[in-house]
């Protein structure tokens, strides 16, 4: 996609993009989990985005993840395209397609959905390399825990009841996993390799490759670049959760740059609530100064899909305007 906006993507601020502690959210002193809560809370109702560290998740369990990405990605075509997406699902290998119109971004995905384990579509699972499929069972396993306990953590630092947003998720929330491979662009002042988007999800983390930056998040009217760090898990907010925040939290736009200088990976998990369950914003955040912005909707990865083909912003179809 030719983005003539900000050409020169090097010269972009870096984000200041601020570290939680996810071992201290669940400190049993309870000043550590304080600090750490309203650092979660700053992060969350400003750009969106922090980083998560201590998380449990060994540097070699992290390089595994890379490792089969990378791996999976450099297989020949003909191995790969035995996972390809059938041309009206999302499932699959392939690029990122909305309509038959639209610019494609640069990159190559590999979206799979893992939970509920009713949805995993095996067939799209590759079988090579061999290590893929436990590593992201495990990667799964290990990010769910970590879901947890930064809703709870959300929840707390907006003094709500600590299991309001975990509700809303469901009993068995939905978790899909976007590998994503972006080739060196000759041309990285014109091309974007993923276009400006907010997630549909709930909540995202993402694991960046350790060699290449790209992603980028506007805040404040302005692109900034987020920083490599290693082991650090990115997470951002999603829409849901900025629906069940009533705005508080936002679900930020971001996007990712090409560059000329090599190949970039990233695997990417998106949360999302139970698609029967009814999200809304929590009852405990409105009040007469405070009146609610979203209407209620279920199946919102439903909505945003529809939304986007037609062009139009998912969430902004739900806002509620107070005049
Ligand atoms: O590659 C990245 O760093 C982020 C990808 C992303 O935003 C997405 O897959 O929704
Ligand atoms: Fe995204």
């Amino acid at each position: 996609m030719k983005d003539t906006k900000s050409i020169s993507y090097a010269n972009l601020p870096l984000l200041e993009i601020p570290t939680i502690d996810i071992g201290l959210l669940t400190s049993s002193l309870s000043s550590e989990v304080e600090v750490e809560i309203m650092k979660l809370r700053s992060a969350l109702s400003s750009s969106g985005y922090f980083q998560a560290v201590n998380h449990g998740m060994s540097t070699f369990f992290l390089d595994e993840v890379l490792e089969v990405t990378k791996k999976f990605f450099k297989l020949p075509m003909e191995e790969k395209k035995k996972y390809s997406k059938a041309t009206n699902d999302f499932e699959g290998y392939g690029n990122n397609t909305y309509k038959e119109n639209q610019v494609l971004g640069w990159n190559d995905r590999l979206y799979l959905h893992v939970l509920p384990e009713s949805m995993r579509k095996f067939e799209k699972w590759p079988q090579n390399p061999e290590n893929l499929r436990r590593v992201l069972i495990e990667f799964t396993e290990k990010l769910s825990m970590m879901n947890e306990i930064i809703l709870k953590a959300m929840a707390k630092s907006l003094n709500l009841e600590e299991n309001c947003f975990l509700y809303q998720f469901g009993e068995n929330p939905k978790v899909l996993s976007s590998f994503n491979f972006y080739p060196p662009c000759p041309w990285p002042d014109l091309f974007i390799a993923a276009k400006p988007h907010a997630d549909a999800s709930g909540t995202t983390y993402v694991l960046q490759g350790k060699e290449l930056e790209g992603l980028q998040v506007l805040k404040d009217d302005q692109w900034h670049r987020v920083p490599l760090t290693s082991d650090a898990i990115v997470f951002n907010v999603g829409d849901q959760v900025e629906i069940m925040t009533n705005g508080i939290f936002k679900s930020p736009t971001h996007r990712v740059a090409t560059n000329n200088k090599g190949e970039r990976i990233s695997v990417a998990m998106f949360f999302a609530p139970e698609p029967t369950r009814e999200i809304k914003p929590a009852e405990g955040l409105l009040d007469d100064k405070n009146p609610r912005l979203y209407k209620n909707v279920r199946d919102y990865s439903r909505h945003f899909s529809e939304h986007i083909q037609l062009g139009k912003s998912p969430i902004d179809a739900l806002k509620i305007l107070h005049c």
